[in-house]
């Protein structure tokens, strides 16, 4: 071989390896992203778009509830429903549940964004269909990482807390089980490795006297190579009769193909994401020379105002991790989200957040992309968000910032101007949604105080 070729050779490998690793990444920062909102969600996301059905059978009835009690739920459940908190069903619930729970049972696929209620609807379904006398598994559902399992465990294990006939277990890595052993519990969640394995050559339960199939954040799952395989293979397991759900957050063409393969004959409900909006959300910039000087800045805003909770978003892990330890030097309690954690040290920290423990949290860019702020009252953009050719990044600070619709709370964004670029790229974040962002003067303790108003 010349050299030529043997050297193009070398580089066409190494950016193949390059883009497997590139592809390796965005998977894990997907299913992070997914666990990350989760977590930092502490409410239903409401939604005021209506949803759209498209069913097997358009000549049947839609049924649709708008309580609880009208789907004639087990005792059990409806206590363990209400013991949650949830007063009426959310929006994609409404129909979901009574398909979900027909009888002969219906095939499902559902669409929303991530928070409108599709893992309590299919937990509660899951509940209803399980036979607690039958003591081996009835129910299966597989989610594309070993943290969200564990997260759609806990829900079905707080749902069924009334209901403790019915028990759980976790086919996930490190649970090792004995050859030979025959499991009891009647719903078996995990990944779809181990499950494949479980219920495939070391056969621990029979898949044949499976009712429920659910497979969760399809989107994410077939991101990850070899889960849409290992689905597909527990699904062929399954006795034809088995009912097939199937969820996503998206639905792109990839996800549609992969959901038809798993589904036939499915209902179909997809629930349009809602717009999110600034006109709740009041809109400041403050003119500096330095991070030193934005730093100075944001002491002054905390000093005249009282702010529950803030997130600060940062362009570099560097500066991220500096402003967090000047912040903590001036006594506040600081939680830092950064790039090189572990996603289960991420989740701690977004769960302290949460919590209350820490009041501020400083974040990157890449770090928070795509995770919900809801409830997060006041927002700074210590530096604005741009992408990898410097330009504003509209779409990533309207989704920081912005609230949806009219159940929109007030909000609070500051953004910090420390150069000509930056005071450009506001100009035309400004342009690009035609709402004025007001200049505030952090030496002028009276013009801070008027904001929190
Ligand atoms: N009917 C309801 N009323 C009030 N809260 C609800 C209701 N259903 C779900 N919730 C709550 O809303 C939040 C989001 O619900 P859930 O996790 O089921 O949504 P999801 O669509 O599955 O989101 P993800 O895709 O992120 O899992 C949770 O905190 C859940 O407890």
């Amino acid at each position: 071989m010349a050299t030529d070729s043997w050297a193009q050779a070398v580089d066409a490998q190494e950016a193949a390896a390059e883009s497997v690793s590139l592809n390796l990444r965005n998977t894990k920062d997907k299913a992070a992203q997914s666990l990350l909102n989760k977590l930092i969600r502490s409410n239903l996301v409401q939604n005021t778009n209506q949803v759209e059905v498209l069913q097997k059978d358009p000549n049947s009835p839609l049924y649709s509830v708008k309580s609880f009690e009208e789907l004639r739920l087990k005792p059990q459940l409806l206590q363990g429903v209400y013991g949650m908190g949830f007063n009426r069903p959310s929006k994609i619930q409404e129909t979901a549940l009574p398909m979900m729970l027909a009888e002969p049972p219906q095939n499902l696929i559902a669409q929303s964004q991530s928070g409108t209620g599709k893992t309590a609807a299919f937990v509660l379904a899951m509940l209803s269909h399980v036979d607690p006398n039958k003591k081996y598994p009835q129910c299966l559902c597989v989610s594309p990482t070993y943290e969200l399992a564990l997260q759609t465990g806990k829900v079905i294990e707080q749902m069924g807390s009334y209901y403790p006939e019915v028990r759980l277990m976790y086919a996930i890595r490190g649970n090792k089980l004995a050859r030979g052993m025959k499991l009891q519990e009647q719903i078996v969640i995990g990944t779809p490795g181990t499950m494949l394995d479980w219920c495939g050559k070391l056969r621990f339960f029979d898949p044949k006297k499976i009712k429920v199939f659910v497979l969760d954040e399809a989107d994410v799952m077939i991101a990850t190579q070899g889960h849409q395989d290992q689905s597909i293979r527990i699904q062929r397991l399954l006795p034809p009769t088995c009912q097939m759900l199937l969820f996503s957050a998206t639905f792109e063409e990839s996800v549609w193909n992969f959901a038809q393969r798993i589904v036939p004959d499915p209902n179909i409900i997809k629930l349009k994401r809602e717009e999110e909006t600034l006109d709740t959300i009041k809109q400041y910039y403050v003119l500096c020379n330095s991070k030193e000087e934005k730093f100075q800045a944001l002491c002054n805003i905390y000093g005249a105002i009282t702010i529950a909770q803030a997130m600060i978003f940062c362009h570099t892990r560097k500066t991220a991790g500096w402003l967090a330890g000047e912040l903590s030097r001036e006594g506040h309690q600081v939680a830092l989200l950064s790039g090189e954690m572990q996603v289960e040290q991420r989740a701690a920290v977004i769960e302290r957040f949460r919590d209350g423990k820490e009041k501020v949290l400083v974040t990157t860019n890449v770090c928070a992309r795509g995770i919900d702020v809801e409830q997060v009252s006041v927002v700074i953009n210590f530096d604005l968000p741009v992408d990898k050719d410097g330009n504003p990044d509209n779409e990533t600070y309207l989704h920081r910032i912005g609230r949806t619709g009219r159940f929109g709370k007030r909000g609070l964004a500051i953004n910090m101007v420390d150069s000509r670029m930056s005071m450009n790229i506001l100009n035309r974040i400004q342009e690009h949604f035609s709402k004025k962002i007001e200049k505030l003067d952090t030496d002028d303790l009276d013009e801070i105080e008027k904001i929190a108003s």
